[in-house]
């Protein structure tokens, strides 16, 4: 039998309009596969690489109900039924389930452990893939940064305990995956944030400051995005 460590199929795609990454997870026992925080314009890429692979999409997973882009879960359950949607239980949107801190994700033999990072948004959810030692962070953790503050449910005291109890505080070499990124990078590591973040470095007062401080213009396309995103990025009333 294969070892846990050779048993994963894994893809970061990128949404250039938006600087969204999603990622293709595969269990390459049982070609079940997760997808994480797809995109409605990239559904059809997203489709083409799940047929190109062999593999068979079990979840469709949004960290969060995110406000710069259409989520592509609910058109990708359009193409695949048997795929479910996943969402935080504290997010307000639509979905077939909703987890909760310390749940589990099974596709195949390999498993996503369920973290609640609230901060950016209250249903944020950290996705740890610890037989890979990887977290795939959403929103609250970005290379070098994190997520915004100042609008959905945003906190940033908030923000600042869920990053440092539920992601800073995993393995130093667990492998950081967010769901943005604007400077030209593609992953992080718990050692390197530790050191070198910009923001989650400082004293909570000191993050607190910066985060009311950021004055960033809303995203271009929010007031699409988030009522769409309640509804799975569909506006069939039967999707979820
Ligand atoms: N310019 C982009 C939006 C950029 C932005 O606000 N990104 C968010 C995540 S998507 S809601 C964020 O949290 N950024 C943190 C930061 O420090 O940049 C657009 O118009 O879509």
């Amino acid at each position: 039998m294969a070892s846990v460590r050779n048993l994963l199929v894994f893809r970061q795609l990128f949404h250039k309009e938006t600087s969204t990454y999603t990622y293709l997870l595969a269990c390459k026992q049982t070609m079940k596969a997760v997808l994480i925080d797809p995109v409605l314009d990239c559904v059809e890429r997203d489709l083409k690489l799940l047929r190109e692979l062999g593999v068979q999409l079990v979840y469709g997973i949004n960290t969060h109900v995110h406000a710069d882009h259409i989520t592509g879960t609910g058109k990708l359950k359009q193409a695949l039924p048997d795929c479910k949607s996943v969402l935080g239980s504290k997010s307000g949107g639509r979905a077939d389930i909703f987890v909760d801190q310390s749940e589990r994700l099974k596709f195949g033999n390999l498993m996503l452990e369920c973290r609640s990072t609230p901060g950016h948004t209250n249903g944020c959810t950290t996705f740890v893939l610890h037989d890979r030692a990887m977290a795939f962070t959403g929103d609250a953790l970005l290379v070098r940064g994190c997520g915004r503050t100042d609008f959905q449910q945003g906190s940033p005291s908030t923000l600042y305990e869920s990053v440092h109890s539920q992601i800073l505080s995993l393995p130093k070499h667990y492998k950081l995956y967010p769901a943005h990124d604007y400077k030209g990078f593609s992953v992080t590591t718990v050692e390197e944030e530790l050191a070198h973040n910009t923001r989650l470095t400082k004293s909570k007062e000191e993050f607190i400051k910066i985060m009311d401080n950021l004055n960033l213009p809303y995203p271009k396309r929010i007031d699409e995005s988030l009522p769409a995103n309640l509804i799975c990025g569909v506006t069939d009333p039967v999707s979820s």
